[in-house]
């Protein structure tokens, strides 16, 4: 193996010591930092993710609620528990697990959250704030990726990133943050033509796409760095990323492993969001 190793999980421990210091100053002016988590439905994999979420806020001296609803909730039910929750002061973050089944509207539920709250930074003001550069809530997975790549010293300055995805919650706040960094940002997408050619221009390169291992050495540029956001199952049922690891790893000059890599920095920068909000409610 050729390429340094970024691991989500050490990078994500260090930031977390430092969460866990600033949870303790906050609690001794009165406030401890709060995140409810709201669950819809019994999908096992949404489940692991909000149990590791619950695991970290506590680990961390945070409050932390899990609100669980059977798959057959009302949107209206969905909603009204939200409204309780932007009023409830106890709680500084508010995260509505996705997907939501299919007689909910995403769209309508990520807008009745009070944009304050808004600890995924999913909201369409927090997505507007992103985009016009003022402060709000950075999505976290995207937020993780920024914090891996400041970690390992990589200059973003001039550098062509290339950002394979265009969901509204990975690939376009990513690309959005590289492009403030002035980076030259290219997204590629399912109707991309001709993905290696342009893969292979990119100095960093940002796999969001949830199609196991689908990007090989054939897409990556000598000494590139590789960043693999992908959470898939391969045909042994193993858990791998967008990335072929073993194959990129040998012409890749840094890379995210899965598991370890993206998936801890997400879950880190959820606390680190809620933590700001928190902090945010002194401020004013
Ligand atoms: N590690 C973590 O913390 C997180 C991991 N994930 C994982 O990241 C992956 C992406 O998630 P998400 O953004 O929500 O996924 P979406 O399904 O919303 O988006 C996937 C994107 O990939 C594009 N795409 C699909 N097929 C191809 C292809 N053959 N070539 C090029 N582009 C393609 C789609 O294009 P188009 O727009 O044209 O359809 C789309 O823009 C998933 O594996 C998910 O599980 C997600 C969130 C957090
Ligand atoms: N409102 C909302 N916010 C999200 O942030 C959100 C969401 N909905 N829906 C689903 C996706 C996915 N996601 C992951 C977070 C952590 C890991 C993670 O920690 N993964 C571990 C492995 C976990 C395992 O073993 O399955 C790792 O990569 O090492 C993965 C995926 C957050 N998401
Ligand atoms: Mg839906």
């Amino acid at each position: 193996m050729s390429a340094e190793l970024i691991s989500g999980k050490t990078i994500g421990e260090e930031i977390r010591q430092s969460i866990t210091q600033r949870v303790d100053k906050l609690k001794e002016l009165g406030v401890t930092p709060g995140l409810a988590v709201v669950l819809v439905g019994n999908d096992p994999a949404s489940h692991t993710y909000v149990t590791n979420k619950q695991k970290t806020s506590k680990k961390l001296g945070m409050h932390s609620e899990l609100i669980e609803f059977d798959e057959s909730i009302s949107q209206e039910e969905l909603l009204n528990t939200i409204n309780r929750l932007n009023t409830d002061d106890s709680i500084h973050g508010i995260l509505v697990q996705l997907p939501l089944p299919e007689h909910i509207e995403e769209r309508a539920v990520i807008a009745a959250i009070d944009p304050s709250k808004d600890v995924d930074g999913f909201h369409p003001i927090n997505a507007g704030k992103l985009m016009i550069g003022e402060e709000g809530f950075i999505p976290c997975t995207p937020f993780g990726i920024m914090k891996m790549i400041e970690k390992i010293g990589f200059d973003l300055k001039g550098k062509h990133a290339v950002v394979i995805g265009r969901s509204n919650i990975v690939g376009k706040p990513i690309g959005q943050l590289l492009l403030q960094q002035d980076a030259t940002v290219t997204y590629c997408h399912s109707k991309t033509v001709d993905l290696p050619t342009i893969t292979k221009q990119a100095d960093l390169l940002v796999a969001a796409v949830g199609r196991p291992k689908m990007i090989t050495s054939e897409h990556v540029k000598e000494g590139a760095v590789v960043i693999d956001v992908g959470i898939n199952r391969d045909e042994n049922n193993k858990l791998c990323g967008d990335v072929d690891f073993d194959d990129v790893k040998e012409i890749a000059s840094a890379i995210t492993p899965v598991p370890g890599g993206v998936g801890p920095m997400t879950i880190t920068m959820l606390m680190a969001n809620t933590l700001l909000s928190a902090e945010r409610t002194l401020q004013k």
